[in-house]
């Protein structure tokens, strides 16, 4: 397990450049499984889950080349179904979030898919249902082998429907309209997922040769084709590091610009951050944020306290709320953080009240969080990385804390930040991987 040392108190100065998004890539690699031609994908991030999942496509069968420093094909040609039987391909799945996305495109192109449980962060129950409610939906069978832990969906041939998703579920959105797109005749999705991540997918999808409308809104309509055919991709700027990047220079009073972060594909994230107090300007494609001593949370219209919580997209990403809460505990003013989706997603802040940080944990789901300007810094300390978000959280909050820290289990962060060290080092933070 490895480890960052981080010398807390320096600025950051200089251009950062955001990697490709994690959870659209996750989904376009999964959709290269739907034709036997080849799609290329540019701007692939190398992080761990990504590999992860690329190395999972080599096993099955799918022809993978390196094309660029960050760019890959992938051709489903001889896709080996024996394997995905095997116990090697579902142990691997069960450490992969993104591999229940692998369930749309095969069952919808051969008719059979298997899964064990995803991993992924332990963030609190993460049910399936909506994925396999949807399948369903389409006319596959869906089975619970309770001796393996697996499931298995088979289908002789799907069949579009009209379908009401009972919540707007991100990757299970991803996987129906996957399986969606070679069924017969049309599917309509009421309450789908829009994330940036679901429409570039159906984007890429409809130049494969799908016809998906209703793209960025939670109604899509499907009509069936009887192929798919090849293309090139480019995934988008990852808006959770666009986000975790304004943070850090908040929290580090630093004077930082992020290079070409796809604005119009950010929705709510920028305002939020000024909710806060943050000053971001935009400057073409770019976010300059300034060095800024001090930043005040707004209070709402009628004077109460702010409150930040999640919401499905166009709302706020949850992926986000560790580290604006990390955020606030530097601000002027005081703000409830409410993570509505995840349960266990808070309880790091034990953390950063070791740290020095007020806060409140009022339930599994809500914590206060009174700043404090800045008038006292965090300690150093030793931490370890619960999960993706809050270990970039506890990372912002070492490199502003006073003195050395230590943060354990940082696979949890490779999981979702390419290079993060050496990016950061690049304009002045001191993180030693150990
Ligand atoms: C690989 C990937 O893409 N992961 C993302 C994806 O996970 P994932 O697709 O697994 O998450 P879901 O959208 O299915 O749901 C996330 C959580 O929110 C709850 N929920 C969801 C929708 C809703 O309307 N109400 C509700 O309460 C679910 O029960 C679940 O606990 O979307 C999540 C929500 O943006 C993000 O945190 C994850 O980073
Ligand atoms: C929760 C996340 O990832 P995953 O869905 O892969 O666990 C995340 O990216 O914040």
């Amino acid at each position: 397990m490895a480890s960052f040392v981080i010398e807390g108190g320096h600025r950051l100065c200089g251009e950062i450049h955001p990697q490709g998004a994690k959870n659209e890539v996750l989904q376009i690699i999964c959709a290269t499984l739907l034709t036997a031609e080849e799609v290329t994908v540019n701007n692939i991030p190398d992080i761990l889950d990504v590999n992860n999942l690329i190395q999972l496509l080599r096993e099955m069968g799918v022809t993978v080349a390196k094309k660029g420093i960050d760019s890959y094909s992938f051709k489903a040609e001889n896709v080996d179904l024996a394997y995905l039987e095997s116990d090697e391909f579902l142990k691997k799945c069960s450490s992969l979030r993104g591999s229940v996305m692998l369930i749309g495109p095969m069952v919808a192109r051969f008719g059979k898919a298997l899964i064990s449980k995803p991993g992924g962060d332990k963030i609190g129950r993460r049910r399936l249902d909506t994925h396999f409610v949807g399948i369903q939906a389409l006319g596959a069978d869906f089975r619970y082998d309770e001796e393996r832990g697996i499931y298995e969906i088979t289908a002789g041939g799907l069949q579009g429907n009209y379908m009401l998703l009972d919540e707007a579920s991100v990757t299970g959105t991803a996987n129906i309209v996957m399986a969606a797109v070679l069924a017969k005749g049309t599917t309509t999705i009421y309450n789908a997922a829009c994330e940036p991540y679901v429409q570039q997918l159906c984007r890429l999808l409809n130049r494969m040769g799908a016809k998906i409308s209703g793209i960025a809104s939670n109604l899509l309509t499907i009509e069936g084709v009887e192929a798919l055919h090849g293309t090139q991709h480019t995934v988008l700027p990852d808006m959770i590091e666009v986000g975790s990047f304004i943070g850090m220079a908040a929290m580090t009073r630093s004077e930082i610009t992020i290079k070409n972060v796809s604005y119009e594909n950010l929705g709510i994230i920028p305002e939020s951050f000024r909710r806060l107090g943050i000053k971001i300007e935009q400057r073409g494609d770019d976010i300059y944020v300034p060095a800024q001593e001090t930043y005040e949370i707004e209070s709402f219209i009628d004077g109460s306290i702010m409150t930040i919580a999640d919401a499905t997209w166009p709302g706020l990403t949850p992926d986000l709320l560790s580290v604006m809460l990390v955020v606030a505990t530097q601000a002027k003013g005081s703000v409830l953080i409410h993570q509505k989706m995840f349960e266990s997603r808070l309880f790091f802040v034990d953390k950063l009240i070791d740290m020095g940080a007020q806060i409140i944990l009022c339930d599994p789901h809500r914590a206060v969080v009174i700043g404090h300007n800045h008038g006292f810094k965090l300690r150093g300390a030793r931490l370890t990385s619960p999960d993706i978000r809050a270990g970039i959280a506890l990372l912002i909050a070492a490199m502003s804390a006073e003195g050395t820290s230590t943060i354990s289990n940082i696979e949890q962060i490779d999981r979702g930040y390419q290079d993060i060290e050496g990016r950061l080092n690049a304009i002045g933070a001191r993180i030693t991987r150990i």
